[in-house]
């Protein structure tokens, strides 16, 4: 403990010594002696805290921030980005230019791995020894967490990722042999750490764009700093933990929603605030509201600069968005998710006769997790619930998000009603079985051994045996007891995570249904 708080000081002073800083820029001195003299880069405005809740480690207010302040600001040169590590390097800029067809990140992730691979001798030692040790990234998960999503898409992106990401290594083999690394630096297992080191940390930087531009696309994985196509990592930048954008709009939706329930006064909201008007999509709106302006590179100061992105109180934490993510998507590329996500979505496959008669996008046809249907979801399904030769009469309708009569919207509400049992059913466990193994799992993190509970529900019982077979402990227990171990508990977090989003899919369907059958009622109290 004590070694870990004196290699992040040691880092906060090496910051510091290079221009990091969270003070507002004074006139008089450059940006790169402005707290040379300092021992540590924070203090003015932020500290590093813990959040055992909201991501661990991250970033605190030490005083009262007011929106729009500049609140942390890295230089230029403290960025690690391919260009900046070639610079520094030129065995590594040889060979780099060997390999053409390498993608910019695993270009980056070979010269992450590269910097590691000198150990003190890298300028960037004291950022690499802070970076985090894993990832519950997907591509981490084993065939038993994989299975424990249940849900056939979420398997199949996290067979997928699994596969592409060793593919993508075996096609960084022979430059990171070139650049002889040691054997542990170009093992798989290491390069699931720096690829996701690359991506969890990019992606920030990429989705944190302060200067709306058109051609910026906010939260597009494929947005670079300017100078680099490979995109950067950012030295204390990255400290900031991950907050949604789009909490203001849930917040909004929820507000309406609880007027009455019913479903007039979501359409009415969807509608008229076009947030699901589909010629308006989620990147623009946000760039053009302003709501992910927290970050960007500044040509001006040469610098990476944060803003605070809303009021803070002292000691609260300081949170910035990364991008708008569903749960599979942070799972994906963060290794984590949250439990209330205002961009989350579960997606409502449709029969091939529905398709026929709308021209919505796929992915435009979902449930909020707060259970109420997408814009794009209802407008299909009451087309698909008109009779053949009026839907040309009444598409107008539909599109703009009407109701078209009492009948119609039951029928549709019944359809989807149906469909969210039929998927609640074909899964392998129930929300109560996700509830129990979540309470033993989190029971389990709590001990020092591993036991099975005697009360778990048979599908829970099931899963809990497979977990300690997949573990290889079928043998090892002593008076039922099971010995815990680093391994042990890192499957069990990234399980606990498997559950967690399942758990969350099918309260999502169930609160549908809910939210269906009042809107049945209120059709029918309308009726009478
Ligand atoms: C850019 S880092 C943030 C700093 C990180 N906590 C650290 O100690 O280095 C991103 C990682 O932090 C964690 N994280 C960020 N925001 C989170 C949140 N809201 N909930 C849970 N974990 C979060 C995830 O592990 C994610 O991959």
């Amino acid at each position: 403990m004590e070694k870990q708080e004196a290699s992040l000081e040691s880092f906060l002073k090496w910051a510091a010594e290079h221009g990091v800083s969270d003070s507002p820029p004074s006139s008089s001195s450059s940006l790169s002696s402005s707290s040379s003299s300092s021992s540590s880069c924070l203090g003015h405005s932020l500290s590093i805290s813990h959040f055992p809740q909201a991501g661990g480690r991250g970033l605190a207010a030490v005083r009262d921030l007011r929106k729009g302040e500049m609140i942390l600001r890295v230089p230029k040169s403290m960025l690690m980005t391919r260009d900046s590590v070639m610079e520094k390097d030129q065995t590594i800029a040889h060979a780099l230019k060997l390999y053409p067809s390498l993608s910019s990140t695993q270009v980056l992730a070979v010269c992450l791995l590269a910097e590691l691979n000198k150990g003190r001798r890298s300028v960037w030692y004291p950022y690499l020894m802070e970076l985090p040790r894993s990832y519950d990234t997907l591509t981490t998960f084993g065939p038993f967490e994989t299975k424990a999503l249940q849900v056939d898409d979420a398997v199949w992106l996290t067979e997928r990722v699994v596969v592409k990401a060793e593919l993508e290594w075996r096609e960084a083999i022979p430059l990171m042999k070139q650049l002889d690394l040691k054997p542990q630096f170009m093992n798989f297992k290491a390069w699931l750490w720096a690829s996701a080191t690359v991506r969890t940390l990019l992606s920030i930087v990429i989705s944190a764009q302060r200067i709306p531009h058109p051609l910026l696309k906010i939260s597009s994985r494929t947005l670079h700093v300017p100078w680099d196509d490979a995109g950067c990592l950012c030295p204390v930048g990255d400290l900031f933990n991950y907050a949604a954008p789009g909490e203001e709009i849930a917040a909004f939706e929820d507000s309406k929603r609880c007027v009455n329930g019913s479903l007039l006064e979501v359409e009415s909201f969807q509608n008229g605030d076009g947030i699901e008007n589909p010629s308006l999509d989620a990147e623009e709106y946000d760039s053009s509201s302003g709501r992910l302006t927290d970050g960007g590179y500044e040509d001006d100061v040469q610098a990476y600069c944060f803003y605070a992105k809303r009021n803070y109180g002292k000691n609260e934490q300081v949170l910035l968005s990364y991008g708008t993510y569903t749960n599979l998507e942070l799972l994906e590329h963060y290794g984590f998710l949250l439990d209330w996500n205002p961009n989350e979505k579960v997606f409502m496959p449709l029969e091939l006769d529905m398709f026929a008669c709308h021209s919505w996008p796929a992915d435009s046809l979902y449930i909020h997790q707060g259970g109420w249907p997408s814009f794009s979801l209802l407008s299909a399904l009451r087309l698909w619930a008109t009779s053949p030769n009026q839907r040309k009469s009444v598409g107008h309708l539909a599109f703009s998000g009407s109701q078209l009569s009492p009948e119609n919207e039951k029928t549709v509400m019944k359809w989807i009603i149906s469909r969210c049992n039929a998927i609640l059913e074909s899964l392998p466990s129930t929300i109560e079985d996700d509830r129990s193994i979540l309470c033993t799992i989190d029971e389990a993190q709590q001990l020092e051994a591993l036991e099975k509970p005697s009360n778990l529900p048979s599908a829970a019982a099931m899963e809990f045996a497979e977990f300690i077979e997949s573990m290889g402990l079928g043998n090892g227990r002593k008076n039922g007891m099971l010995p815990s171990s680093t391994k042990v508990e890192r499957a069990m977090g990234k399980w606990r995570l498997a559950v967690q989003w399942r758990l969350n899919y099918k309260k999502t369907l169930f609160d549908c249904i809910s939210f269906c059958l009042r809107t049945i009622d209120s059709v029918e109290t309308l009726q009478r």
